[in-house]
Parts: C-alpha cells; sequence; structure tokens
C-alpha cells in the first residue's frame, strides 16, 4: 500500500476527471474518460487514496442538478469544478488544444488569441478558488498537466491568504519543448512561472525535463547549476524524470476472463493465416496518423505478395471533436482510409479495417493480444501508454512494437521494439516487414525486455514515487532533490 497517500491528505488535480458526466433523457450519467492521464492515474487508485478535483464535462447550471452531480461523484472521490460552456470552450478547446498543445507538440503556425488566454487564466482561478478553499493544512495536491499551468502560483496565494500551507506537485503529461519552440507562446513566462510555484515538477522523460530547465535559465534568468534544482526568486523547486506506466496486473487479469477469451479465441479463427496489426489512438495530429495509413500503403505497395495476408486494425477513439483541426484531421483520415482500401482490398478482404470509436476494455485487450504487431507512429507524445498495454497482453505471442521515435515511451522502449522515423515512408514500411518477420527467438528476447521494463514502472510505482518525494521536499526543503 502506498502509506505516503494515506498517512497525508492527497489531492488530485486535472482539467478532466476521470469520470465525464453527461445528461441522458433528463438524467446524468457517468462513463469513464479517455486517454493516458486517466489510465495512469486510475492505476494508483489502487495503492493511494485521493480525492479528485475536475471538470465533469457537462455545463450544469441548476443548483439542484449541481447537487445531484456532486453526489454521483462523491461516491468516487470526485469533486466536480462546474464551468460554464462558453468558459470551458475557450479554456480547454480553443486555449488549451488549440494553441498550447500544438506548441508543446513542435507544431508550428498557432496563432495566439487574447480571448482564449483569459479564459485559461479564469479556470485556473475557479480551481485555485475552489481547492484553497477545501484543502487541509498540510495536505499534499499534486496538479497535472497543461490545462493548469498556472495553478501552482493562483494555489500557492490564495493558500497563503488563508494561513494554509500544503506541498504542490506539478506533472506535465506531454512533451516540453526544446526552448526556441517554446519562445513562440507570448504568455509563455507566465506559464513557466506558474509552474515554478511548485514545490516539484515531474516530466516524462530526461529530454522534456531539461528543456524545462534551460528554458527556466534562458527565460527567467533563474539559476539551474545545481543538478534536479532550479532557483527562482526566493524559491528552490525540484525538477525530475518520473517512469508514468499502466496497471500490468489490469490487463492480465482481463485476459483471463472467459468471455475476453471467447472473443480471443473467435478472432484468432477470423484472422487465421494473416498477420494482425493493431493500432490504438486518440485521433490526434500527434499520433501521425495519415503518417501512419500512407506508411501502410507504401508497405502495401513494397509487398504484393502480402496481399489477403496481413491487416492493420487502426482504432482511432474520438478526441476534442470541437477543435476545428480536430474535425479537418478526420475529414482526412477518412479519405485516406478510403483510398487505401480502394486500391488494395480485393474480394478476398479488405487490408484495413479503420474504426473511428472507443472501443470497450475488453475488447481493447482481446485485440492488442490478437495482434502480431503494434505500430504507433506519433509524431510527439508525452510518453504513450499504448505501447505499454501492448506489451502487457502479448505473454502468449511475444509480438512486436513497432515504435515512433518521437513517443516518449520510446525514451526507454527502443532496445524492445522496431524504432522508426514516422515522417518517412520507407523505413515505416521497412520496419513494419522486419517486424512481421524477426525470428521467435528474438521477438522473445524483445518481449521480455518490455514485459520487464512495464511491469517494473507501473502507474502504481509513478504515483508513489513522486508522492514521496513531494512529501519529502516539505519536510526537507533544504536537503538535495
Ligand atoms: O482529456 P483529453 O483532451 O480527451 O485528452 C486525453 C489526454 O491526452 C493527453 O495524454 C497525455 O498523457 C498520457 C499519460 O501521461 C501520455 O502517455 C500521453 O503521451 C499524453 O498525450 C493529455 O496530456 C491528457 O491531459 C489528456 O487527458
Ligand atoms: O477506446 C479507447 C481506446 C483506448 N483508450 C485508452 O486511452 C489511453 C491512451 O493513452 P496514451 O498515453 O497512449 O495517449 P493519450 O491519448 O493520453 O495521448 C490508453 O490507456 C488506452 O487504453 C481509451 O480510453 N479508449
Amino acid at each position: 500500500m502506498g502509506s505516503t497517500g494515506e498517512k497525508r491528505n492527497l489531492t488530485i488535480v486535472s482539467n478532466r476527471l476521470p469520470l465525464s458526466v453527461k445528461r441522458v433523457d433528463g438524467a446524468f450519467q457517468s462513463s469513464l474518460s479517455s486517454g493516458g492521464l486517466v489510465t495512469s492515474l486510475s492505476g494508483l487508485t489502487k495503492s493511494t487514496k485521493f480525492q479528485w478535483f475536475g471538470w465533469p464535462g457537462i455545463e450544469v447550471k441548476d443548483p439542484k442538478d449541481r447537487e445531484e452531480v456532486q453526489k454521483s461523484l462523491e461516491a468516487h472521490n470526485a469533486i466536480p469544478i462546474f464551468l460554464d460552456s462558453s468558459l470551458a470552450h475557450e479554456h480547454y478547446n480553443e486555449f488549451s488544444n488549440r494553441i498550447l498543445w500544438p506548441i508543446l507538440h513542435y507544431q508550428s503556425g498557432v496563432v495566439f488569441d487574447e480571448t482564449p488566454w483569459q479564459a485559461y487564466r479564469r479556470v485556473n482561478e475557479l480551481f485555485a478558488d475552489a481547492i484553497a478553499e477545501t484543502a487541509g493544512s498540510g495536505s499534499l495536491i499534486w496538479v497535472h498537466d497543461y490545462h493548469l499551468m498556472l495553478l501552482p502560483e493562483l494555489l500557492r496565494d490564495r493558500l497563503k491568504q488563508r494561513g494554509k500551507s500544503c506541498a504542490i506537485g506539478f506533472s506535465l503529461h506531454t512533451p516540453f519543448p526544446a526552448g526556441d519552440f517554446w519562445r513562440n507562446l507570448p504568455v509563455r513566462k507566465h506559464l513557466i512561472e506558474g509552474m515554478l510555484s511548485s514545490d516539484l515538477i515531474g516530466f516524462h522523460t530526461d529530454e522534456y525535463k531539461q528543456n524545462f530547465i534551460d528554458t527556466c535559465a534562458s527565460l527567467l534568468n533563474a539559476r539551474t547549476e545545481i543538478p534536479n534544482q532550479i532557483q527562482y526568486k526566493n524559491r528552490l523547486v525540484c525538477i525530475n524524470k518520473f517512469i508514468v506506466g499502466i496497471d500490468p496486473d489490469k490487463f492480465i487479469d482481463t485476459l483471463q476472463k472467459p468471455d475476453v477469451q471467447e472473443r480471443i479465441r473467435v478472432l484468432k479463427e477470423h484472422y487465421k493465416g494473416v498477420k494482425v496489426i493493431v493500432g490504438v489512438d486518440r485521433l490526434d495530429h500527434i499520433k501521425g496518423l495519415s503518417q501512419k495509413l500512407k506508411g501502410f500503403d507504401a508497405f502495401l505497395d513494397d509487398h504484393p505478395e502480402l496481399q489477403n495476408k496481413v491487416v492493420l486494425i487502426q482504432v482511432a477513439v474520438p478526441s476534442r471533436e470541437d477543435v476545428k483541426e480536430y474535425q479537418e484531421l478526420e475529414t482526412e483520415l477518412c479519405t485516406i482510409a478510403g483510398k487505401i482500401n480502394g486500391k488494395h482490398a480485393t474480394p478476398e478482404g479488405t487490408p484495413l479495417l479503420y474504426m473511428h470509436r472507443s472501443v470497450p476494455f475488453n475488447e481493447l485487450t482481446a485485440l492488442y493480444s490478437v495482434a502480431d504487431v503494434c505500430l504507433l507512429t506519433s509524431t510527439r507524445d508525452g510518453m504513450n501508454l499504448v505501447a505499454f498495454e501492448y506489451v502487457a497482453c502479448q505473454e502468449e505471442r511475444h509480438g512486436v512494437l513497432v515504435l515512433s521515435e518521437f513517443a516518449g515511451a520510446a525514451s526507454f522502449m527502443t532496445n524492445g521494439s522496431i524504432p522508426f522515423h514516422p515522417a518517412n515512408k520507407t523505413e515505416m514500411s521497412e520496419a513494419i516487414f522486419n517486424a512481421l518477420n524477426l525470428d521467435p527467438a528474438e521477438r522473445k528476447a524483445k518481449y521480455e525486455y518490455l514485459r520487464g521494463f512495464v511491469n517494473t514502472n507501473t502507474s502504481a510505482k509513478w504515483g508513489e514515487t513522486f508522492i514521496e518525494k513531494l512529501s519529502l521536499r516539505c519536510k526537507r526543503p533544504g536537503e538535495s532533490c
């Protein structure tokens, strides 16, 4: 058990709660939110107790309705922060996902706009107000991700006004780009200063950590000579890498369920004599989905002898559908998918199954399990937990992970996978071919390497390590990080 979380009061804060609330026929229904942040933090629930603040994903105006939503979430230790829909839209869609997200992922052509920025500030303030009121002095507050970069500073001020002292940790789940890219954002200084009011800041990889440290030095003239520390104004902030992971047992246990075993049997029978490649990604530019489909097209062109012998099952989970760029990407992907099947399908079958929807967890594990290859083509990606999940489901098959060198996961998984550059179709085609033809001994060796990594670096360990460090930081602030 994660003793730290139980001894001290732990509060998790993220923009999105793990449960999204929807109004169906006048009543409220909640369902699990998608994405890696929820996966990583849900894995933590096994070992640590915490309350979770976040936006419920819906506008609720009526005080009675708010009470109803509040009660239904209470059972999951979740506390909703209600936002009116235009504010939520400007904060989440317009600033977080149209301006900040692309810059964090090295996408160019971003246009800054003042209205969304003001909404971003306002939402961070509303979070700070709600948390400062509830938090007990001495508690640990762990803030997550790019939607809430201003929160540590706003929260620290409010806690101080109330005479409370809490430890504040911040984890970024995206990459942090190299300095010159970050300069594209006119409000870059405010965001960095907001984060620097934390006691501890965590990144997924050493590269992101170093980029952040370099930016603090060049932009704020902060002192960064001591490893893993940033001194800015009168504060000493610890900076480190914490490897986020999954709960592998959840996948292993699910694979044992009779209905999942039956589903696996049916899928194996259906794809007898056919090699299955799986891809699971939120429908997002950063996942390199158009590159993936084009690379797969090149692979099919290069290997006519494999006609009807290979299928790519691509799950594209709907995401951020109110953002214009995401809508355009969806249209583009449908067109490319149609063209690929138009070119390569035969009366015996289609080489590409493109599914634009989310899949239930049991189905997801069955899909991972029957796949000979998992193809992940991110152009940039904070970590990519799908890579971990695929490995967790490959005890029997020893399938091969073909992993873009730009996923954060590649910093740790390159030895056990086949790495490639997602913009290079030829390289991708060769990587797919090599993965499909790897001999069993090599497949086993790669799988065992990755299994060791995934089983060692679990989400529970990630959470416990971060909380332990945060708690120590407060007890002995002068100590090295
Ligand atoms: O909440 P959404 O807008 O629907 O997006 C889902 C999540 O996407 C991002 O996930 C990141 O976190 C993962 C876990 O650390 C990491 O593996 C992945 O590479 C990242 O893209 C986002 O950072 C989350 O806040 C979102 O909830
Ligand atoms: O229909 C689906 C398919 C997948 N996932 C999960 O979404 C997460 C994706 O996390 P990742 O870190 O790969 O990327 P992110 O979407 O957070 O950028 C994984 O845990 C998947 O199991 C999901 O919620 N719904």
